[in-house]
């Protein structure tokens, strides 16, 4: 496949993307500005010529008659309609503004397609969910514990709330189209709506539609969605729109009074998964922090701050082994990203995908990797020299990795490295600050680590007899907020042979 049609049209999965469109849209609105300013130029002209006629009133048949009978008054009437007006209604007929005209229908022919709105609505569903966040703070930019000055207006809420129905969940749904009918709308609405047409128009029926198919869903779970839309069709077409307010009033203000209730959104009990990216799996004690000096010869100069996150399976955290200036490199050399498919191919997802990210790899040679894998030596006492790569990956709003194992599995053979066995440790590098969202979390031994810029990430995936260990089970929890940058190495069992040699599992061993 063509580099060039790896995810080349699509924005929404990366923040370089987005900031594509973002250049797109301030290219569009420039465009827009002066082509109101020409046509702005144009009504002021027009306005001129009127006020500087001065023809005066004649509000009656008398001073009409009057005027005309002035012979300057009738010399400059025939000689205007004659000669000016022509020239004046050619005028409004001139052409404005065709060069922004024109780059406005290029530019547009750039704008996300529809599969870029799909990817951004299921970003946008992921946070919510994963994060149980509430669609009514959502709305107002409170994301967690963190207010944004943003909000969403009434038709990103419709959006939203059509996206869910669609979809099947009628509970959401059923947030969002409350919260598109509390907003307090736009200033100048009428004017913006006469042109993109009233967003509440019919949204009355579909959230009443919402409603009762909600209702009828969990009072009756033996129901086939098709009865279960019947049903609704048929009780809202017996409605009259007065009806559907009413219904619609008396199910807001029932709402509003379990409105206490509104921060857990949907009464099913969180999963491990869920757990962990909310930060709910219980605190860790016994853990310390020391320095490790022994590793490497290198260590007993430069000792590296370990922080023990997990005993069994053992994850370590290195502190600060990532330099700001290493950072900007790897991303210098992280372009161009690809998610591994095509655009078409995305297009045509039935699944939802194991990793919504853009990801590279360091396959030539360079200072940045020789040193990234030299200290990659020191920090875990690895030997890497057999599988140079390092891989490069960036998350972006939404983006997640869904549970996986980094042990050999169909996935990792595909990759064509299984001559060096499996892959018996993990390291990462968080390259960049997070501000919400994006941990680490391996759900089966409840730990959860944030990513924090510049630290580094250690953990086995096989016991000591290099044996799959399915405690390393672990995941990346979406993005909320931020770009999420790492550089991921695999190490490998069999150049590690004489190094970390295979010793009988704990369990097993006979004496
Ligand atoms: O970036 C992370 O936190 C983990 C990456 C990972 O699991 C992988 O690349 O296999
Ligand atoms: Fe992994």
């Amino acid at each position: 496949v063509d580099p060039a049609n790896y995810f080349k049209d699509y924005y929404s999965s990366s923040v370089l993307g987005l900031l594509n469109l973002f250049e797109l849209e301030r290219e569009f609105m420039d465009n827009f500005i002066v082509y109101a300013d020409v046509l702005q130029e144009k009504v002021d002209n027009l306005k001129m010529y009127i006020d500087s006629l001065d023809r005066g009133m004649h509000e009656n048949h008398k001073e009409r008659e009057g005027f005309v009978s002035n012979p300057l008054n009738a010399f400059g009437l025939i000689r205007r309609l004659h000669q000016e007006w022509p020239k004046w209604q050619n005028y409004t007929k001139k052409p404005l503004g065709v060069a922004q005209l024109t780059a406005m229908e290029e530019l547009l022919s750039k704008a996300p397609e529809p599969f870029d709105m799909t990817e951004s609505l299921k970003s946008m569903d992921r946070i919510e969910r994963a994060y149980d966040l509430p669609a009514s703070h959502i709305a107002r930019g409170l994301l967690q514990n963190k207010q944004y000055d943003t909000q969403l207006s009434v038709r990103d809420c419709l959006a939203l709330a059509q996206h869910k129905y669609e979809s099947g969940d009628y509970i959401r749904a059923s947030m969002w189209y409350r919260e598109a009918l509390r907003h307090s709308g736009e200033p100048n609405a009428e004017i913006i709506n006469s042109v993109l047409g009233n967003p509440l128009d019919g949204v009355d029926l579909q959230f009443a539609r919402t409603i009762v198919i909600r209702g009828l869903g969990l009072s009756d779970h033996s129901m086939s969605r098709e009865t279960i839309h019947e049903l609704a069709s048929n009780f809202l077409n017996q409605s009259s729109p007065r009806d559907v307010k009413i219904f619609i009033s008396h199910y807001l203000r029932q709402s509003d009074e379990q409105i206490g209730n509104e921060l857990g959104t949907v009464q099913t009990p969180p999963t491990a998964h869920e757990s962990g990216c909310r930060g709910l799996f219980p605190k860790r004690t016994n853990l310390v922090c020391r320095y490790n000096s022994t590793t490497t010869p290198f260590l007993r100069l430069a000792p590296l701050k370990m922080e023990e996150v997990n005993h069994d399976p053992y994850i370590v955290m290195y502190h600060q082994v990532l330099s700001d200036r290493e950072m900007e490199e790897m991303k210098q050399l992280a372009r161009p990203m690809t998610n591994g498919m095509s655009g078409s191919e995305m297009a045509n997802l039935t699944e939802p995908l194991e990793i919504v990210a853009r990801v590279a790899w360091l396959i030539e040679a360079s200072p940045f990797r020789e040193r990234l894998n030299l200290r990659i030596g020191d920090m875990t006492g690895f030997d890497v020299s057999d599988f140079k790569a390092l891989q490069l990956a960036n998350f972006g709003v939404g983006s997640y990795f869904k549970a996986h194992y980094d042990y050999r599995t169909e996935r990792v053979n595909d990759l064509g490295v299984t001559e060096l066995g499996d892959r018996t440790g993990s390291i990462i590098f968080y390259a960049s600050e997070v501000p919400q969202g994006g941990a680490t979390i391996f759900p089966d031994i409840q730990v959860t680590v944030t990513p924090q810029k510049g630290n580094s990430l250690f953990w086995f995936n096989t016991f000591d007899d290099s044996t799959p260990d399915p405690r390393s089970l672990h995941a990346i929890c979406p993005v909320i907020a931020g770009s999420r940058w790492t550089i991921t190495k695999w190490l490998h069992q069999w150049p590690q042979m004489f190094l970390k040699p295979c010793s009988p599992r704990a369990g097993e061993r006979t004496s």
